[in-house]
């Protein structure tokens, strides 16, 4: 199936923003630029008066904790955790996981994202099916917390996902491994962990060095920081790890960083909300660190809107660097877009070029946050918000058009995740 987006502002992997066409030959992009008469379109998007940007990439969510939106706010992470989230996580059914899912799907898809990396569970089966339902690409990890009695279980579960999903859906859904955090995976388990995420040749998704407390606690247990005692158990040495936050790193932290690889997902609407730190993002991005953004879940941010989270990212490194070009617009989108994909292990989506991946947000320039168009990025990133979301392209399928969801029943959505949250909440 090939389809012809026309005549529409394209934001270049260089920051150009012509007026072109964007050619998409079933799941990949085709070409951009002038129409070669052989291109004969089975579907055709008029383009004009919006901007096509690469889908966002959300490198770090939780997405079936948007039953828990709203639930517990205004706490720090692990009172939060061990006080709210914990607690009423335990009581969740599959049927909640799939809804909770199915829920984030809905808002990702009308503010933009076409790619969420998810670390929850247990039953991230049901997430996988959520994401297949909706269409969108979703790099998933059993979030495993070592320390509970059943720890060897997760593990098990994981490799179970890894096996069963790994490149599924044409390669739609991936599959990392999920130990949460060095506070919930002691050095031995970590050890077996990164045993079985190497035998299968699978990446890690974990986070790390999110708050002070964090790094105080290993320094009280181990006498020494996190990322100091991670990497000897071996977990960074696979096929490559995702360490969602990263805020609080001293000079040892960043060259580990930079010694294994190790891509980086900032999540500062998070970082704000628990009240974490501001994580050295400028800093790791000139030291040549691959720094992508999620929003993390749905119950510290409090939504999975990521044109706010590249808002976010672009003000808040101004702010407190008191450096205007900290992280210039282009960059925070970069980091929404091209860094994510490769954050998440997937490189070929996150711009808009031939070969790429057919995974394409438009936005529609006919309102007042778009006027006058001096500098497209520069609105986007600045003045506009998510609400001009009105096409959505993933893997070469169109999901939203004109604001219509082609893969989502948005009523029945909204229903079900209500009716979950009540039994979880109440
Ligand atoms: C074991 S599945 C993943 C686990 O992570 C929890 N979680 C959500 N947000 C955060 C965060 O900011 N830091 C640490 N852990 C977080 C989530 O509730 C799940 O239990
Ligand atoms: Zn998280």
């Amino acid at each position: 199936m090939k389809t012809l987006i026309k005549n529409v502002c394209a934001v270049m992997p260089d920051g150009t923003t012509p007026v072109t066409n964007i050619m998409i030959d079933n799941n990949r992009i085709a070409g951009i630029g002038d129409v070669p008469e052989d291109f004969r379109p089975g579907k055709v998007i008029d383009g004009t008066d919006h901007l096509a940007i690469p889908g966002f990439v959300n490198a770090h969510t939780h997405t079936s904790m948007t039953l828990l939106r709203s639930y517990a706010d205004d706490m720090a992470l692990m009172d939060w955790l061990n006080n709210e989230v914990w607690p009423a996580e335990a009581k969740m059914t599959s049927d909640d996981i799939y809804w909770g899912a199915m829920l984030a799907m809905l808002e990702m898809v009308r503010t933009g994202t076409t790619t969420f990396a998810d670390m929850y569970g247990p039953w991230m089966e049901r997430v996988a099916e959520a994401a297949m339902d909706a269409g969108l690409r979703g790099v998933l990890s059993r979030g495993i917390i070592g320390v509970a009695p059943d720890g060897e279980k997760k593990l098990e579960e994981n490799a179970e996902l890894y096996r069963n999903f790994h490149g599924a859906a044409d390669g739609r859904i991936t599959v990392m491994f999920g130990p949460h955090a060095p506070y919930t995976c002691p050095p031995d388990f970590l050890k077996k962990v990164a045993a079985k995420a190497q035998e299968l040749g699978a990446e890690i998704h974990i986070h790390m060095h999110e708050t002070l407390d964090e790094i105080n606690g290993s320094l009280k247990e181990y006498g020494r920081r996190p990322f100091d005692w991670v990497a000897e158990t071996g977990i960074f040495e696979g096929k490559g790890t995702l360490a969602a936050h990263c805020v609080h790193l001293d000079d040892n932290d960043i060259e580990i960083i930079k010694k294994y690889g190790i891509r980086v997902a900032h999540n500062p609407g998070s970082n704000m909300k628990l009240a974490s730190g501001v994580a050295p993002v400028p800093r790791l991005l000139a030291e040549g660190v691959c720094v992508a953004l999620g929003t993390d879940g749905a119950s510290s941010n409090n939504n999975l809107d990521m044109l706010e989270e590249v808002n976010l990212a672009a003000m808040l490194h101004k702010v407190h660097g008191l450096d205007p070009v900290a992280i210039p617009a282009f960059k925070a989108l970069q980091m929404g877009t091209e860094f994510g994909g490769q954050a998440v292990g997937i490189p070929d989506i996150g711009r808009l070029a031939k070969g790429c991946k057919a995974d394409i947000t438009l936005l529609d320039m006919n309102s007042a946050a778009w006027c006058p168009r001096n500098n497209p990025v520069s609105l986007l990133v600045y003045s506009a918000n998510s609400g001009s979301v009105d096409t959505v392209i993933c893997d070469g399928k169109v999901l939203m058009e004109k604001h219509a969801l082609t893969t989502l029943d948005e009523e029945r959505i909204l229903f079900e995740a209500q009716r979950c949250a009540d039994r979880l909440t109440k």
